[in-house]
């Protein structure tokens, strides 16, 4: 299929045609059945009856999605900065000095904060990690070159070095990568080398063996012409000792960890990994075995914590509590997470637990439900200083809706991966934005997160968004089968707008076909 992210969503895709749009490519996944809804432009914003019910407390807390998603981004720079200002710098472990041995610079936070560029450089803590432990998480320092590369004059061919003009007498030590110094060439002279063997003082070319011939005396004839420098790599061909290679703030990919130990890294200065605990309540939830009896099974369990992961956090618990107040009570006053994650519970039933233990300890609801469907009961709320809680609604889209709305824009913060406002120097991205195929039915006053896959135009190259049929706030579905989330503005979106698309963390890898079927059509219950 084609792939999510080969397009350039969200440059150019204002071009596209917005009438009549034409379809991509492979729209629907060869759905058994065309879209049931009108053609777009055609659908109305949900009215009268079919419209979602506002209960009191929606319309007097919730917070407009928008500016959720902002307060939790703020929540996250505050529990950043808390953690720069209350963690131990990394030691140097060869001077024991806290500074960065790539700069030289102190690494104390409370110094680095009389001066603004060191500020700047380390306002989420930094943490020295091996590098088999820094892949996906942030440089919290820049990247700068401990050695030259390549730090010697190497060959880049096998084959012979040579000195002067040919014919060259060969001989008979050859050279090995990884072996003693070779001595010096004489005009005249040749020896046999290896890719990556150290190049011999005096050294002008290195031929190919492909491009050079022995006679039975062992002389070395050239077979094509020699250029002076020939295939030779000169030392520090791609970087200087102390040159900048990749700038704070960049996320460690496999590359990036090939980079680091090409150029004499151990370990890396990091942004620490937040630490979040997932506690899932309700009696309800089974974790194995077919759902029975008015059991259902867990779904949140198995899903969320893998889900956080990809957002580059370590989960350091998962604890399944019931509707138990006195234990919902403690485990949240008893966790030392940076983040605490609670699912269910947030409404206003006899056993919802969540909004009496924030009373409880005298927390600060920063959020208390967003005007966003799924999901609206979710909440944020402070603990203490750098601590904060995010309660997900128990039905499991919602608390997809939840994680996106509240959770992954603290943690994109406090791991220091967001792009805006990032004081990491990351340039500032343009949201993801697509067309939608189909318009989609709104919620009158609510914005709405619709599952969709996105789908290639063949001639445009461009990206649509295709929204899918099972978006019920207790449907998994339609999310299984998803790319991303389209963002549907109050009272709706038509046919070819441009959505925001709140993208999967694993979505450019999968291509599941799915079972989901286009449909645009609002399930809010
Ligand atoms: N009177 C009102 N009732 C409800 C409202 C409302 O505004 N007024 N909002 C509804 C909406 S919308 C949602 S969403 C839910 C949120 O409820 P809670 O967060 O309190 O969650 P629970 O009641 O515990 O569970 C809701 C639903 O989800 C199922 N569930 C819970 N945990 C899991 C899990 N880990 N895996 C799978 N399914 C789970 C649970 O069995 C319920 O069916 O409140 C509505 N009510
Ligand atoms: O927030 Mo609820 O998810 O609309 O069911």
């Amino acid at each position: 299929m084609a792939n999510a992210h080969s397009a350039p969503r969200g440059q150019g895709v204002p071009g596209a045609p917005r009438a009549a749009a034409p379809g991509p490519a492979d729209a629907g996944r060869d759905a058994p059945r065309a879209p049931r809804d009108p053609s777009p432009g055609t659908e109305a914003p949900a009215t009268g009856q079919d419209a979602p019910r506002e209960t009191a407390r929606d319309r007097h807390h919730a917070t407009p999605w928008p500016a959720a998603r902002r307060i939790a981004a703020q929540a996250g720079r505050q529990a950043a900065a808390h953690r720069a200002r209350t963690t131990e710098p990394p030691v140097d472990p060869v001077t024991g000095a806290q500074t960065d041995p790539a700069t030289g610079l102190s690494l104390d936070p409370v110094a680095d904060a009389s001066t603004a560029p060191r500020a700047e450089r380390f306002p989420r803590g930094a943490a020295r990690v091996p590098l088999e432990a820094a892949l996906g998480l942030v440089l919290a320092a820049p990247l700068t070159a401990l050695t030259d590369l390549p730090s010697f004059d190497t060959s880049a061919m096998d084959g012979w070095v040579v000195a002067g003009p040919g014919p060259w007498a060969v001989r008979d030590e050859g050279i090995l990568a990884g072996h003693e110094p070779p001595a010096p060439l004489s005009d005249g002279e040749a020896a046999a080398i290896a890719t990556g063997a150290r190049i011999p003082p005096e050294t002008t070319a290195v031929i190919r063996s492909e491009h050079g011939r022995l006679d039975d005396k062992r002389n070395l004839h050239p077979l094509r012409e020699v250029a002076h420098g020939q295939d030779i790599r000169p030392r520090a061909q791609e970087c200087r000792s102390g040159e900048l290679l990749l700038p704070a703030g960049s996320v460690v990919t496999p590359a990036v960890l090939g980079l680091a130990a090409a150029a004499g890294y151990d370990d890396l200065l990091v942004v620490p990994r937040a630490r979040v605990e997932v506690l899932v309540l309700g009696d309800e939830l089974l974790t194995s075995g077919r759902p029975r009896d008015g059991l259902i099974r867990d779904a949140l369990g198995p899903m969320l914590p893998h889900w956080l992961r990809a957002l580059g956090v370590e989960v350091i618990a998962v604890r399944r509590l019931g509707d138990d107040a006195g234990a919902v009570l403690k485990a949240v006053r008893d966790s030392t997470a940076d983040l605490v994650v609670t699912t269910g519970g947030t409404a206003s039933g006899p056993v919802d637990h969540v909004h009496p233990t924030l009373r409880a300890l005298g927390a600060e609801l920063l959020v208390d439900g967003v005007k966003v469907r799924p999901g609206h009961p979710m909440l944020l709320a402070r603990l203490a200083e750098g601590r904060h809680l995010v309660g997900l609604p128990g039905n499991p889209l919602a608390a997809v809706s939840g994680l996106l709305t509240l959770a992954e824009p603290l943690l994109s913060e406090l791991s220091g991966r967001a792009a805006p406002e990032s004081s990491y120097g990351r340039e500032a991205r343009e949201p993801d934005t697509a067309p939608l195929h189909a318009a989609v039915q709104g919620h009158p006053h609510d914005t709405r997160l619709v599952p969709v896959v996105l789908r290639q135009d063949r001639d445009s190259g461009h990206d649509w968004a295709v929204p899918l049929h099972y978006n019920g706030p207790a449907m998994l579905r339609g999310i299984a089968a998803a790319d991303a989330l389209a963002v549907i503005p109050p009272g709706g979106a038509q046919g070819a707008q441009e959505v925001g698309i709140l993208d999967l963390p694993w979505s450019w890898s999968t291509g599941n076909p799915g079972t989901d079927l286009p449909g645009n059509e609002g399930c809010f219950t």
